[in-house]
């Protein structure tokens, strides 16, 4: 896709250094440091009020800073040659309901004066069936986020922001906007930031991850290396004896690691769930698996729900979402995904694959179920419990 152009340059499309928003005496995100590289569609996650939409709407320069640094594509995205490169789909999608859309579509030319292609504004909605002649106001919800859309794409941007594209619309609306953002980044290498709560769409979409929670990023990376640092660790588990101590109705209490066994304790244990005397537990490797467990490479969902279920799981910052430009570094040498872990040793654990196959390449197909052990990273950053 064209977003290998982006990867192979090394281009950043958002650095964010040290970067805090408070509204009156609240601080809506606080010490938010990471690096997106320009050309991956990255989701970005986190419960209600981590802070998502106080991201992009910095990303986008339509609120400033109360600290911190926040460039995208290295400009202050609040100047005019930030905003240029720049489109942003709010919530809202704000559109005039009395406009039909031919007179959107021009609207939308004479604000972008020398930046407007409007063939492609004009091949979205045709692709979409919506008729130029409607009035917005009168277009369904899907038809209505398909012209929001040709809107933010006939600009042409090199970083596009969206918040909750998907939300109000239906299964058949969201596969084809799945379909036209994987189209965007492949042929036209745009950086694409798509913060939703439909995580089992994003792992068909995303091939970047950036999760939220209390206002700090607690995950960034590429979705494959973030993944390849987990695993789903699964057993019949007190049977006999009852829950283990710490686990209560299902969910961990206090360290995810008490009362569970030596070898699954072995490792981060990020959440645990036993139901009906089966054990899972999803794991941030420190080491081979061993013991009677079975392993399962997590999906993005599973991975997400139990990062959701766990706030105070230890972060986990990828290199390439560190921030590029040394100067920059709000903390020297932030720890992350070394890529050559220890290979698994005599009885090891394997893990099965059951994750897309090439999430560098994001596609919307099904998940290939592909047995054998993973080569997993090691972590042994500021995330990992001693
Ligand atoms: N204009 C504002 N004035 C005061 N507080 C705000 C404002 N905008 C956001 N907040 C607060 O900042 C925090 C983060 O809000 P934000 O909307 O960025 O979260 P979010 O992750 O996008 O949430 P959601 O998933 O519900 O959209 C919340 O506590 C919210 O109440």
């Amino acid at each position: 896709m064209g977003g290998r152009t982006g990867r192979a340059s090394g281009r950043t499309a958002i650095e964010v250094i040290g970067l805090g928003k408070r509204y009156r005496r609240r601080w809506a995100l606080r010490d938010c440091t990471f690096r997106l590289p320009a050309g991956r569609i990255c989701a970005l996650v986190g419960p209600s009020g981590a802070g998502k939409t106080t991201l992009l709407s910095l990303a986008s320069g339509l609120i400033r800073p109360t600290e911190g640094v926040v460039r995208a594509g290295g400009a202050d995205p609040a100047t005019a040659s930030g905003r240029v490169r720049t489109a942003h789909l709010t919530q809202g999608k704000p559109l005039y309901p009395r406009l039909t859309v031919a007179e959107t579509l021009r609207m939308g030319r004479e604000l972008n004066p020398g930046r407007w292609n409007g063939a492609r504004a004009e091949r979205i909605v045709r692709d979409g069936q919506v008729p130029l002649d409607a009035r917005v106001g009168t277009l369904s919800a899907g038809r209505r986020t398909r012209v929001a859309f040709a809107l933010a794409l006939a600009k042409e941007p090199e970083l596009l922001l969206l918040d909750e594209p998907l939300a109000d619309l239906d299964p058949l609306g969201r596969h084809q906007i799945a379909g036209l953002l994987l189209a965007q980044a492949a042929e036209h290498g745009t950086t694409i930031v798509l913060a939703s709560h439909v995580l089992a769409e994003l792992d068909g979409i995303c091939d970047y991850l950036l999760l939220l929670g209390g206002g700090r990023v607690r995950l960034a990376g590429e979705v494959d290396d973030v993944i390849g640092a987990h695993a789903l660790l699964m057993g019949p588990h007190g049977t006999s004896g009852g829950p283990p101590q710490g686990i209560a109705g299902g969910s961990p209490r206090g360290s995810a690691a008490a009362g569970l066994p030596p070898e699954i304790a072995a490792h981060t244990v990020v959440d645990a769930q036993l139901t009906a005397g089966q054990l899972t537990a999803l794991v941030r490797r420190k080491g081979p698996f061993t013991g009677p467990w079975e392993a399962v490479e997590p999906s993005l969902e599973e991975l997400l729900l139990a990062y959701l279920r766990a706030p105070d799981a230890p972060e986990l910052i990828a290199p390439s979402a560190e921030p590029a430009s040394p100067r920059l570094r709000h903390k020297p040498g932030v720890p992350g995904l070394p890529r050559n872990g220890p290979a698994a040793g005599a009885g090891a654990v394997p893990v099965t694959r059951t994750g897309p196959a090439g999430r560098g390449t994001p596609h919307p197909a099904g998940r290939p179920a592909v047995a054998g052990p993973a080569v997993y990273d090691q972590h042994n950053g500021k995330g990992a419990v001693a």
